[in-house]
């Protein structure tokens, strides 16, 4: 059944210009938002209106909010984290028998210092298990087509890893499928039409990451962190965190603010996708990740970006002559994949 859309109305003050909302109303914030989502598959078009008026002063002031109350269950989670630690616990040579260097399209293992998310940085200390889009278990084994864009083909696996295939796929695709929840939000939030972005994510551009960060103890260097610095690439990311505090996010005064693991909730961050869509009214901040607690940390990022063949272009309300487009217009796969080459370059 066709749900009731969302009717504009006409005094609204999302008439204005978006880019005229482009200044941080606080920018200096100093915790990050949480929003309720229990409601987002409301029938009810004012519900999901107020849901997107709630996600755009985030993504405006922030660019980060956590989610609660969300739809990927306890046990999918708990699942996925159980085989992800199963994972890193392999020998070094069985993970780096699926080195991410050796995979043409940035599928695999991530040893520590492998990556350097900040070029000032001298690499990143934590180990990573990259994937793309790829059918659940039971289905075929292929990923996305050849000729779907710049990341396209299959993932790799571990051999020999029992039981570690299907919990990880079953938790991507239920991150990806509240992704596919959150996209009319993010439309209804930027004024378009709710299916704006329905066309523009058919061959889901989703790559998620187990991550493991060994704690960091001493003096910590830093040019060695969990993660450095950086902005993360695509539409937005949807962060599973454990309670092991690390991730911290830079407001615009300067300061690293804590993003606490809040239990039962899920980080939302903006990438530069979406910040070249909008022209820079929706945040993507930069963040990072130290773990300084003497203990191990895991996490687990899904980044979901548009298909990769759809230019990245400034919405018509994002920009004007006083507030000129400040990106070239690129493809979403070329831009990734530039993104991603340099992220790997320094350990090829
Ligand atoms: O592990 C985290 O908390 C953050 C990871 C992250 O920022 C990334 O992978 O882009
Ligand atoms: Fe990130």
């Amino acid at each position: 059944m066709e749900r009731p859309r969302y009717q504009r109305n006409e005094s609204s003050f999302l008439k204005r210009p978006l880019w005229l909302a482009q200044n941080r109303t606080d920018s200096t914030f100093a915790q990050i938002p949480i929003v309720n989502v229990e409601n987002i598959r409301s029938a009810n078009p004012d519900v999901r209106r107020a849901l997107a008026d709630e996600i755009r002063d985030a993504c405006i002031n922030v660019g980060f909010f956590y989610v609660k109350n969300h739809p990927i269950p306890e046990h999918t989670i708990f699942k996925a984290i159980s085989a992800s630690k199963r994972f890193f616990a392999l020998s070094a040579s069985e993970k780096e028998a699926i080195d991410i260097h050796k995979s043409s399209n940035f599928k695999g293992y991530t040893g520590l210092l492998g990556e350097n998310t900040n070029p000032e940085n001298r690499g990143d200390l934590h180990e990573g298990f990259d994937l793309g889009w790829e059918e659940k278990a039971g289905g075929s084994l292929t990923g996305l087509r050849e000729g779907d864009g710049a990341m396209s083909g299959s993932n790799v696996w571990p051999e020999g890893l029992d039981g570690f295939r299907e919990p990880v796929l079953e938790y991507y695709h239920a991150a990806l499928k509240l992704g596919k929840l959150l996209f009319p939000i993010f439309a209804l939030a930027l004024d378009l039409p709710e299916d704006f972005f329905d066309d523009k994510t058919t061959k889901p551009a989703a790559i998620m990451r187990l991550l493991y960060y060994p704690p960091q103890t001493g003096v910590v260097d830093e040019r060695v962190l969990g993660i450095g610095a950086h902005t993360d690439y695509e539409c937005f990311t949807i962060l599973w965190q454990d309670d092991v505090q690390a991730l911290q996010v830079l407001n615009n005064a300067g300061k690293w603010i804590d993003a606490v693991p809040i239990p039962g909730t899920l980080v939302v961050n903006l990438g530069d996708q979406f910040a070249r869509w909008t022209n820079d009214v929706f945040k993507s901040t930069v963040h990072r990740a130290v773990n300084r607690s003497g203990v191990e940390r895991y996490s687990i990022p899904l980044f979901f970006g548009t298909d990769y063949d759809v230019k990245l272009e400034a919405l018509p309300s994002c920009v004007d002559e006083a507030y000129p487009a400040k990106y070239e217009v690129v493809t979403a796969g070329d831009y990734v994949k530039s993104r991603l080459e340099a992220t790997y370059a320094h350990s090829k």
